[in-house]
């Protein structure tokens, strides 16, 4: 089972998830683990750097893989452009 598969509205998401890990990245049309590096912040590109780097730095589309056999934690901490605004 998976949360819905998207890409973060914003510049930059950082995460910090535990050992149990589920976060999955899609690339040429199929889904790779990308599983965290201890006491590190994973980050992930969203659409804002997508278009306001014309293109070169691409937002990614993730989902999470969860279960119901481990407990799965996760932080993210993410900026978010307004949806009536630019910035
Ligand atoms: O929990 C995670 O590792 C990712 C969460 C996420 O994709 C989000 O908050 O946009
Ligand atoms: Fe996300």
């Amino acid at each position: 089972m998976h949360w819905a598969s998207h890409s973060d509205h914003g510049f930059l998401t950082l995460l910090i998830e535990n050992e149990v890990g589920g976060l999955q990245v899609e690339h040429k049309g199929k889904w790779f683990n990308a599983n965290a590096i201890p006491n590190s912040f994973l980050v992930n590109t969203g659409d804002q750097l997508e278009i306001l780097s014309n293109g070169k730095y691409m937002s990614v589309i993730h989902h999470v893989v969860v279960n119901n056999k481990a407990t799965r934690i996760s932080l993210a901490i993410a900026n978010r452009p307004l949806l009536d605004g630019l910035f």
